[in-house]
C-alpha cells in the first residue's frame, strides 16, 4: 500500500489542479454553496464525465441530485437523446438544479426531477430500466439505495457512489459513526458481488464505481 509521502501528495494535488469547470459549473456550485448544500468535487464529476462518454449511457438515474453539478456532467457527455431522472428531496435544491439546467442549454424534456424522497421513490422505477446509477444523497439509505440500483441496472449497466470517503471518516476504523458504518458496508456488499467489477476512484470526496460484467445480472 502506499503511503501518503510528499511527492504522492504533490502529484495528487497537480492532478486535481488540471481540472478546469466552465462558467455554468461554477455558477451551479456558487448556488450550491449558498443554499449550504454539497456538490460532487472537481475530480469525481471530471471522472463522471469521462466514464458517462465511455459508457454513453441512454437511461440514468441520480438519487440526491442537489443543485445538478453531476446531472450537467451526466447529461453533457451522455448524448443528445439521453435522459436523467434526478430524485431530490429538497425543492430549494430542485429549483436550483432547474436553473443550471437553463444555463447549461440542457433541454428540460431530457430530465424528469422527481421532488420525492428516493426511499418512496426508487421502488416504482422499472428492473434493469437504466444504464447508470449515481447515488449521492444522505448515507442514512444508503444501502436500500445500493440494493435498489442493482436491481434498476442492467447487464454493463453501472452502479457510482459519490462520497464513497464519507467525509475522510472511511480510512478511520474505530469510527463507527451510522453513515460511516453503512458506506463500509455498502461498499462492501457492492465489491463482494461477483458479477461486480468495481474501484474506488481517489477523488477528493471518493467515487466508488462498479460495474455489472457483460452478461450478468447484479445480484
Ligand atoms: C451532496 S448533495 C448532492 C449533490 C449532487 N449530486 C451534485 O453533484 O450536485 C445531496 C442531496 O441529496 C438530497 N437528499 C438527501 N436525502 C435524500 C433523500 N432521502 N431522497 C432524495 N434526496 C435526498 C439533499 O437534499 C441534497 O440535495
Amino acid at each position: 500500500m502506499p503511503s501518503m509521502n510528499p511527492e504522492l501528495l504533490a502529484s495528487w494535488g497537480y492532478s486535481q489542479n488540471q481540472l478546469l469547470e466552465r462558467d455554468h459549473v461554477l455558477a451551479a456550485r456558487e448556488r450550491a454553496a449558498d443554499l449550504g448544500v454539497g456538490c460532487i468535487d472537481p475530480a469525481g464529476r471530471s471522472m463522471l464525465t469521462l466514464l458517462c462518454t465511455l459508457r454513453a449511457p441512454h437511461s440514468i438515474v441520480e438519487i440526491g441530485s442537489g443543485v445538478g453539478v453531476a446531472s450537467m456532467a451526466m447529461l453533457e457527455a451522455m448524448g443528445a437523446t439521453g435522459t436523467l431522472t434526478a430524485i431530490e428531496s429538497d425543492l430549494e435544491h430542485a429549483n436550483a438544479m432547474r436553473q443550471g439546467l437553463r444555463d447549461a442549454g440542457i433541454l428540460s424534456a431530457r430530465v424528469r426531477i422527481i421532488n420525492e424522497r428516493a426511499e418512496n421513490v426508487l421502488s416504482r422505477l422499472a428492473d434493469h430500466a437504466y444504464d447508470l446509477v449515481l447515488i449521492d444523497a444522505s448515507a442514512e439509505n444508503l444501502l436500500d439505495y445500493v440494493a435498489e440500483a442493482k436491481r434498476l441496472v442492467g447487464a454493463g449497466g453501472v452502479i457510482i457512489l459519490n462520497n464513497a470517503f464519507d467525509e475522510h471518516r472511511l480510512a478511520r476504523p474505530a469510527v463507527r459513526r451510522a453513515s460511516t458504518v453503512a458506506t463500509r458496508d455498502a461498499l462492501r456488499l457492492l465489491r463482494e458481488d461477483p458479477q461486480l467489477q468495481t474501484h474506488l476512484f481517489p477523488s477528493e470526496q471518493g467515487l466508488f464505481v462498479a460495474t455489472v460484467i457483460a452478461g450478468q445480472k447484479a445480484r
